[in-house]
């Protein structure tokens, strides 16, 4: 276990590092992150003992650095520093049998087969066994950090202290070298302090993590709590995006761009435009849309400038929807990054729009609607779950404004709710339960926000934008219902 406490110090007088302190449990990945310069390296180089704190302590296992001999701390401690100068005629394989020093009796004993077995695992862990014949000057520089990694991992000390380990390794070596550290950390007990620059990698594989800024200890807690956007945009001075990463409950961070090129005024609605023809109605952007939908193509959140209505024969069947979907965008020249695709077995020409526009927002909707298999939700329990044609109501709603993921999400609920009361006043009945229908088995809806201008925390149904939406998404389906109900 390694215990710092309130340590300052640097290379002159002026400390550099200034009164940190801080405990790192065997089997715990502890990251060191900040910007250039805020005294990483340094902090690590006190931990290692290649420099002395003005004031300050160090204990590994409950005993004073400085009470370790050389070769006992080298049992101890492992360390990958940020520069390492290696002798170049030495092979691979030499390299790595370098970290079994700390377990030979003299320099000149011979190594022995857990010696073997050791240089062998670590040549394996880092992908480095295929060049371990290879003098050093030969390797690229990723090849020579993984060779440097092996040379620690070799040393099979209980503490590894890690300066810019991925430094580098292209992504895929440094996903495999911190899964392998992770692994080792839970499986041998070892401990890690690594600096890190990637704060994604620092979220994904730490337990805790230290956040510095000018030598001084920002943040230090679990990453959830030390990723938090205002403070990195105060300690970095960058503007940053925040939000959880889609597979592992860690935060991701994402770095935007002090120039946004975006080409939305305030008629982002006006630039909007409709083509229709018989097989489908585009609804084309110049620029960029941020989108959250159920759209076949495009679900979830994206980046849209492209959003098709795709009018389909009540019997169509495809095993994979999703592709031949694409297969009828290519054959429509449209590109399906830029594109939110629904299908719709409802005739087009029943569509509806609706817009709403003021001081406090602007909003459009356009829907289309069929409701031969209209459902009541609360009865569908009931039904069978065999696969139904597609008649659907599709919404497409364009914000001008702002939106954060929570508005998002409770847009999403307004809408829905303002289209199952446009269906109970249009009187439409799931006809298999008689009972008010609720909506169809493959409705769809999508919400579209330029991310320009005003902003809105809230999407819920009397907020501004909640109130504006709901009624163009109810007047709009409405309307549609209306035009399906009088043709029929
Ligand atoms: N050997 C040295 N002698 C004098 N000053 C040094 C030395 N090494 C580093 N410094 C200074 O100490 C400060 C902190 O450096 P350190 O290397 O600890 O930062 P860091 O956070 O690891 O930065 P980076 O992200 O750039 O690697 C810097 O201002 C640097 O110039």
């Amino acid at each position: 276990m390694i215990h710092i406490q309130r340590i300052s110090g640097g290379y002159g007088k002026e400390p550099i590092v200034k009164d940190i302190s801080f405990h790192v449990n065997a089997g715990e990945i502890f990251s060191i992150v900040g910007p250039n310069g805020s005294g990483k390296s340094t902090l690590l180089k006190f931990i290692y003992g290649a420099l002395e704190p003005m004031t300050g302590e160090v204990n590994i296992d409950q005993r004073s650095l400085s009470s370790y001999s050389q070769k006992e701390l080298a049992r101890k401690i492992a360390v990958l520093p940020q520069h390492t100068e290696t002798a170049f005629s030495f092979t691979v394989r030499e390299v790595v049998e370098l970290g079994r020093y700390p377990h030979q009796k003299g320099w000149f004993s011979t190594n022995t087969k857990n010696d073997e077995d050791m240089v062998q695992h670590a040549m394996k862990d880092t992908g480095v066994e295929a060049f371990a014949h290879l003098p050093m000057d030969m390797l690229s520089g990723g090849e020579k950090q993984r060779v440097l990694l092996a040379r620690a991992l070799a040393q099979e000390a209980d503490i590894l202290l890690l300066d810019e380990p991925t430094n580098h390794l292209d992504i895929s070596f440094q996903i495999s070298l911190l899964d392998t550290l992770k692994k080792w950390t839970l499986d041998k007990k070892l401990t890690v302090v690594a600096v890190l620059h990637d704060l994604n990698m620092a979220a994904m594989y730490s337990d805790r993590v230290l956040l510095l800024k000018d030598g001084t200890e920002q943040a230090i807690d679990k990453p959830a709590y030390v990723m938090e956007k205002e403070k990195l945009e105060d300690v970095y001075h960058t503007q940053l995006y925040r939000r959880e990463h889609p597979s592992v409950p860690s935060p991701l961070i994402s770095l935007v761009p002090s120039e946004n090129d975006h080409s939305f005024t305030s008629d982002a609605i006006d630039q909007l435009s409709i083509h229709e023809n018989k097989d489908h109605t585009l609804i084309s952007s110049p620029d960029y849309w941020k989108t959250l939908s159920s759209a076949v193509i495009g679900a979830g959140f994206g980046w849209h400038r492209l959003f098709i209505n795709r009018h389909v024969d009540k019997s169509y069947y495809a095993e994979h929807p999703e592709e031949e979907f694409s297969h009828y965008l290519q054959t429509q020249q449209l590109d399906v990054a830029d594109t939110a695709g629904m299908m719709t077995a409802a005739r087009l020409e029943d569509g509806a729009a609706a817009r709403l526009t003021d001081a406090e927002g602007d909003v459009f909707v356009y829907a289309t609607a069929g409701v031969a298999n209209a459902v009541d939700a609360s009865r569908a329990y009931k039904k069978s779950s065999s696969p139904v044609s597609v008649g659907t109501i599709n919404i497409w709603i364009f914000i001008h404004g702002t939106l954060t993921e929570a508005a998002y999400a409770q847009l999403m609920m307004t809408a829905t709710e303002a289209k199952v009361k446009a269906l109970f006043d249009k009187n439409i009945k799931d006809p298999d339960t008689e009972t008010t229908a609720t909506g169809t088995s493959t409705d769809s809806v999508l919400i579209a926000a330029s991310q320009q201008g005003s902003k809105y925390d809230y999407g819920g149904t009397i907020s501004v934008l909640g109130k504006k939406t709901a009624k163009a998404v109810y007047d709009a389906v409405c309307q549609t219902l209306d035009n399906y109900i009088c043709r029929k």
